[in-house]
């Protein structure tokens, strides 16, 4: 099996791939492909491809609705680097409160200067700040990283509410019964001092923090942007400095216009880019990788169904990648039944248009059992794995 890199992955997560598999970024045809952020919508896609494993959380640098009608299931890492960006967050609304990086370029500039100790002490008011202690903290999206950040600045002594109108049951069982839940942006942004956006990038939240949403913040406020650049209007931004609105804007996504405007802290891209997260990222997007190469399973899928039938035991197990719509199942055991084949096992799964079919079988299947499967209306993708 050929597994391409697209980014740097952590050697710890390719430790996962045994000598069957080849893992390199020179690989051309490959089963599968790792990722982080590199921008994958306009890359060709070989036939043979199989998977797309996002080491990582956001999905919107990968093709994902094109990658669904090629039968190509696209993974990502939940919560893998959650930690990580928490800690980043939570340096952001430090370093927007205290200046400790006005602080630290003025001691550079001190270099060569007698009395440097009498300077900074004569200096030193010019970069006092504020304590988040006591705070109020508005947290957009109450995923993995959300809650995490929710959870650690109200130990840290905030007041903390959050607003997300999807929250998953898992997420809201890990957050602590004393961050508060608003109904809607307008519910939870007048009273905070501090925002901080964890929501994916997608149509829904590209330009969500717009000049209507600046409206609604109390004047002064510090922005964390943890998430994506663009969930942010940029122009609206601008103006919501210009009017003292915004405070402090930190961001993990510079671009040629944040590098150095007024007000802005921009970091590049490290919320994700410690050791333990990208080894943790790496492991468990190769580990999903293999599950699927070698026994169909699939776990932490953005695009198809979660559907998992164990380690491969019988002589045979095929996969059917098809569109969520009636007759398909029962026109796929109908081909099998023709040529006397038996089904041992088997699993049925849909998310919305798109449903997993696994068929385990006592003996293999021929060829013309599969290409008449995959002549089957609404079929995308056949695919066996003999044991
Ligand atoms: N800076 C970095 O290095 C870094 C690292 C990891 C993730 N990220 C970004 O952070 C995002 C969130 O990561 P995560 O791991 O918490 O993902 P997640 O899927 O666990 O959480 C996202 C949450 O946002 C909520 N949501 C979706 N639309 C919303 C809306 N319109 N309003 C409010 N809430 C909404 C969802 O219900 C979900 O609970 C990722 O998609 C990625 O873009 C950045
Ligand atoms: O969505 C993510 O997981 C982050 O933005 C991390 O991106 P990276 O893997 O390129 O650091």
């Amino acid at each position: 099996m050929k597994i391409k890199l697209l980014n740097k992955i952590s050697p710890v997560g390719l430790n996962v791939f045994d000598e069957t598999y080849e893992t390199s970024d020179a690989i051309e045809n490959p089963d599968a492909i790792m990722v982080r952020s590199a921008k994958m919508h306009d890359l060709p896609r070989n036939p043979e491809l199989l998977a797309i494993a996002r080491a990582g959380a956001g999905v919107n640098n990968i093709p994902v609705d094109a990658c669904s009608e090629e039968g190509i299931v696209v993974f990502n890492t939940p919560g893998a680097n959650a930690n990580a960006v928490k800690e980043m967050v939570l340096t952001g609304m430090l370093l927007a409160s205290r200046d400790v990086i006005g602080g630290v370029e003025y001691v550079r500039g001190l270099e060569g200067q007698d009395g440097v100790a009498k300077l900074v002490e004569a200096n030193k008011s010019n970069f006092a700040g504020t304590e988040i202690q006591g705070k109020t903290l508005a947290v957009i999206g109450l995923g993995a990283i959300g809650v995490l950040v929710a959870n650690a600045a109200h130990s840290l002594g905030m007041d903390v509410i959050g607003y997300d109108p999807y929250v998953s049951v898992n997420a809201a069982w890990k957050l602590s019964r004393s961050i508060e839940h608003g109904d809607s942006l307008a519910s939870i942004l007048p009273q905070a001092d501090f925002v901080t956006i964890h929501v994916p990038l997608n149509d829904e939240t590209k330009g969500y923090i717009n000049q209507d949403v600046f409206a609604m913040m109390k004047k002064g406020v510090k922005l964390m942007n943890f998430s994506r650049g663009e969930i942010v209007d940029e122009e609206a931004l601008l103006k919501a400095i210009e009017e003292g609105i915004v405070d402090k804007y930190v961001t993990d996504f510079p671009n040629e216009k944040m590098v150095n405007q007024r007000n802005v802290i921009a970091i590049p891209h490290l919320g994700a880019s410690t050791e333990e997260s990208e080894e943790n990222c790496a492991v468990m997007a190769a580990q999903q990788i293999r599950d699927y190469l070698e026994n169909g399973n699939i776990v932490n899928s953005v695009n198809f169904p979660a559907c998992d039938m164990g380690v491969l035991k019988l002589p045979c197990r095929v996969l059917i990648m098809h569109r969520n719509v009636p007759k398909i199942v029962s026109q796929l055991t109908q081909l099998i039944a023709r040529e006397n084949l038996n089904i041992s096992d088997m699993n049925n799964r849909s998310r919305k248009d798109l449903a997993y079919t696994m068929l385990d079988l006592d003996s293999k299947a021929d060829a013309a059992t599969l290409d008449a499967m995959r002549a089957v209306e609404g079929v995308i993708r056949v695919r066996v794995i003999y044991k």
